[in-house]
């Protein structure tokens, strides 16, 4: 199979992200796990910007034996200088010199002719393939560039000793079809073509980044440059893990091998973000928090059917452990049941129907509805007894006002199955709360105690409420669970209530 070399850049095009700074032990580790993965060409820094950069360079060429390591030098013969005391250590030393091509960079950046630059172009290739074996030589700002100009500078590289042609869309301006045509026409009117490699260097200013890559590998680039997560200067580099697993869930059409270990993507995604401290977006293909996380009912209903309905990436494929299926408000049943039988509820089809009506409520209120949320909601349905008539809280309203009398009222549905509405004082919410539902009692209810705290984090954190009361000479203990402190607190007095009924209705049964 036809065989695509990764270069990674994501310690030299990546490092140029804004914010991003990695000292040397920092990129050393990030380059053996780079080799790890299974890079060809790992490009370790600039040598000649910096005596850290330099020395990083130098560090990872004596470290990584089964991946290139290369440095980035200007025309000029310090910086490729730079780039072989950096390197020579290295089995294959490579370097990679560039000099604008296009007509902008050219005039106002480097104040030179298109002659001057050729010239210098070739001074430095031919000094680097004195030292180097492997020169890779790039037209900055290649896609911007004058093709018939592009021809004469490759050409005279070529003959300058260059082993790889890098033309890189340096501020992502190409969309694919145009950046692949390029491609192809420097491939059949460059002389030489046939004896060196083209390489593809992406940004992704307009998000056409990996799209560009793949279509200049459609179209005869042997090689994309690319960063993990997709840093780089701007809007960033093509991402490498978007490229490798498209390549490999799309061999049907592209019959390419790039030779990356596809289980280590996830492993050096967060080795990289961590080290850069650069956030990866939810979003991202690939690698983002969500990008395996099914959320709506319908789509989570098709995975548990049969994976492949949502799916085309196997999380295990790139290294991502089992990502349970998201609980929000767009869910339905299918999830809710899955997930409530993976915590080892065993639920009848009632209750867990009342269950996920709790749910539905509590997920239209909440940003998110955590592992410790469902506990409390699925375990007040294991406990609640199915055949007893109980009271039902339907809905408790406050007012309160610190010159006001707090008064509550409340609609409860009583166990003849009646709705009926209640108001009473206090000198408080809870106790005007309590005051009103005392009203549904036959008797006076004592409260021993009463506690309130929220499950979870967050201001958005469900509210749990405990209450203790003596009632018709039996002591209970009510709680139950909401989003509100209020409405727990009334829900948790009405449970209190309701276990009087229950134990009652067990108490007859025993007798008769
Ligand atoms: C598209 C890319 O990603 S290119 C790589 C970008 N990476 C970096 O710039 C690495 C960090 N850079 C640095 O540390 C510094 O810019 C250095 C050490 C490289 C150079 O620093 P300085 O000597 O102070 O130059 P400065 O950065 O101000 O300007 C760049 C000079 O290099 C010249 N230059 C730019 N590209 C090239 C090139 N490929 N070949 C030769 N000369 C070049 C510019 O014309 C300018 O020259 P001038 O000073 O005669 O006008
Ligand atoms: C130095 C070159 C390859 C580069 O990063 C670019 O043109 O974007
Ligand atoms: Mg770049």
């Amino acid at each position: 199979m036809r065989k695509i070399d990764i270069f990674d850049t994501t310690l030299r095009d990546g490092e140029q992200s804004p914010g991003i700074n990695l000292n040397t032990a920092e990129k050393i580790e990030i380059a053996k796990q780079l080799e790890r993965l299974g890079v060809t060409v790992i490009e370790a820094g600039f040598p000649a910007s910096s005596p850290g950069d330099f020395d990083a360079v130098h560090q990872i060429a004596k470290t990584v034996k089964n991946s290139i390591v290369t440095g980035l030098a200007r025309a000029v013969k310090s910086d490729i200088d730079a780039v072989w005391e950096a390197v020579k250590v290295a089995e294959q030393p490579h370097v990679h010199t560039f000099i604008a091509t296009s007509p902008i960079h050219m005039e106002y950046k480097l104040k030179k002719t298109p002659d001057q630059v050729i010239e210098q172009a070739v001074a430095a290739v031919k000094y680097a393939k004195e030292k180097f074996s492997l020169v890779e030589f790039s037209c900055e700002d290649g896609f911007r560039s004058d093709k018939e100009y592009l021809v004469r500078i490759i050409n005279e590289v070529i003959k300058a000793g260059a082993t790889t042609i890098n033309v890189p869309d340096t501020v992502g301006y190409a969309s694919p079809q145009e950046y692949g045509a390029l491609f192809r026409f420097l491939r059949e009117n460059c002389t030489g073509a046939d004896n060196v490699k083209f390489s593809a260097h992406c940004h992704n200013d307009l998000g056409m980044a990996v799209a560009n890559s793949i279509a200049a590998m459609e179209n005869g680039a042997d090689q994309i440059e690319c960063t993990i997560n997709g840093l780089g200067e701007r809007a960033g580099n093509a991402a490498l893990e978007e490229i490798a697993v498209a390549l490999h869930i799309r061999n049907d059409i592209y019959p390419v091998e790039t030779g990356i270990t596809l289980k280590e993507i996830k492993r050096t995604s967060q080795l990289v973000s961590r080290l850069t401290g650069s956030v990866i977006q939810p979003n991202k293909a690939v690698v983002g928090k969500n990008a395996f996380a099914h959320e709506s009912g319908i789509h989570q209903d098709g995975v548990l059917k049969h994976k492949e309905t949502y799916e085309i990436i196997s999380p295990a494929l790139v290294g991502e452990g089992d990502v349970p299926l998201v609980l929000g408000k767009h869910s339905g049943r299918a999830a809710f049941r899955d997930r409530a039988e993976t915590m080892g509820f065993e639920l009848s089809d009632d209750k867990l129907n009342k269950a996920f009506e709790d749910f539905k409520k509590l997920a239209d209120r909440k940003k998110e509805v955590t592992e410790e949320d469902l506990v409390t909601i699925l375990t007040e349905q294991q406990i609640s007894i199915e055949d007893v008539a109980v009271f039902e809280l339907k809905s408790v309203q406050v007012q309160y006002g610190s010159a006001h009398i707090p008064t509550a009222t409340v609609v409860v549905q009583t166990p003849a199955g009646q709705q009926e509405i209640f108001s009473g004082t206090g000198n408080g919410s809870v106790e005007a709360i309590f005051n009103t539902l005392e009203q549904i009692a036959d008797e006076k209810v004592k409260i021993l105690d009463y506690r309130v705290k929220s499950v979870g984090q967050g201001e958005d954190a469900l509210g749990e409420a405990v209450i203790n009361v003596e009632y018709k000479g039996y002591k209970y203990t009510g709680r139950d669970a909401a989003q509100d402190v209020l409405e727990a607190s009334a829900k948790a007095y009405v449970n209190a209530l309701n276990r009087h009924l229950i134990q009652a209705s067990t108490r007859a049964l025993a007798v008769n």
